[in-house]
């Protein structure tokens, strides 16, 4: 059913660098949550430390009423059987076929008959759409389909969190529109927690329940996405309006003279908020709420123009329809 994962003071170096300090957050049970951040920012550092394969410094990771961080190695491992992780290249082994790469953690980690094998692969292939691929090699197909295989093989133990970094790496937009299709279909099927780390700014405004953004060491804003998308702290602001103007520079912050400069600029408006993405059947999203309903219990106008149809979440695509019954309370 998809579980919480409470993160609290997460702290985590190398040697004298600091990645990040006290990121503290709790993603929703069975919910998408997309984490954001220049690049650089620790984003897979911190997929890495919930999964437990880097040991932060200080804080805790609490999973179930279990805290990752102090448990002894022997109950991490069943713990780490709640996660399904997707890496950036899908991570398969380039000398097995398809079904093999999607059928390895069953044989590694389960007792299975290879019937019961077969079955669930079959079923996990079907469901991310590689049926009739079986036997390709990874080198053979292309990198959505080593995607969509890497997250079949990251369904086959039934994970209750599934943990994705960068889909959306090497794929042409209408790939990378697939694949996010494909989230919100499983998620509402299986009901499993998911956190995306992501760069696209697109997929940000329209996939997930909830946003952070890691920024300069630390956590600058997690939260619905509405709060995020209607938010004018400046950091938060200046990256998911993908603007120049803001305190991000090239490499990292800007200086005081480069904001000094700025200073005079005014900022462009922000774009409407899209509405969120649905399913492709029409089933509902587990955490469905009607549009602008966050902005209206915190007194928040959106910025003009939110949530309407015919926009598919490219700011500046033409908006006709008014769908939500509720979006005069909320302007
Ligand atoms: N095992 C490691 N040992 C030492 N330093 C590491 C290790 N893993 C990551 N780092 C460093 O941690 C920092 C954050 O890396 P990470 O890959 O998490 O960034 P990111 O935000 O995911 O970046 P991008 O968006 O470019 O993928 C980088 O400076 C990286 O060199």
């Amino acid at each position: 059913m998809g579980v919480a994962i409470e993160v609290t003071g997460l702290t985590k170096s190398f040697g004298s660098q600091k990645i990040w300090n006290d990121v503290t957050l709790t993603l929703p049970a069975g919910e998408i949550s997309v984490m954001l951040g220049p690049s650089g920012t620790g984003k897979s550092v911190f997929l890495k430390t919930l999964v437990g394969l880097l040991k932060p410094d200080a804080g805790s990771i609490v999973i179930n009423g279990d805290d990752l961080v102090t448990l002894k190695e022997h109950d991490l491992y069943e713990v780490r059987k709640l996660f399904g992780v997707l890496f950036q290249d899908g991570a398969l082994f380039g000398s097995m076929n398809l079904y093999d790469n999607v059928a390895f953690p069953l044989r590694e980690h389960t007792k299975k008959s290879e019937s019961e094998v077969r079955r669930i692969v079959l079923e996990k292939m079907d469901l991310v759409g590689l049926s009739g691929a079986e036997d390709k090699l990874p080198g053979e197909i292309s990198g959505g389909m080593r995607k969509r295989a890497g997250l079949a093989r990251a369904l086959v133990l039934d994970p209750e969190i599934l943990l994705i970094d960068e889909p959306d790496s090497g794929l042409d937009p209408v790939r990378t529109s697939y694949i996010n299709q494909l989230f919100i279909d499983l998620n509402a099927q299986i009901d499993a927690t998911f956190l995306i780390v992501t760069h696209d700014i697109n997929s940000t405004r329209t996939v997930p329940d909830n946003i952070g953004l890691l920024y300069h060491k630390h956590l600058a804003m997690f939260g619905p996405r509405e709060m995020l998308l209607s938010s004018e702290e400046p950091v938060v602001r200046q990256f998911l309006n993908a603007q120049t103007i803001g305190p991000i520079g090239m490499s990292e912050e800007k200086d005081a003279d480069e904001l000094a400069a700025e200073s005079g600029q005014e900022l462009p408006p922000l774009p409407p908020i899209p509405l969120q993405l649905g399913t492709s059947d029409g089933r509902p999203r587990r955490a469905a709420k009607p549009a602008g309903e966050w902005c209206r219990a915190h007194g928040v106008t959106p910025p003009p123009g939110s949530f309407l149809s015919g926009n598919a979440g490219v700011p500046g695509v033409s908006q006709s329809v008014e769908v939500s019954t509720a979006l005069g309370a909320a302007t």
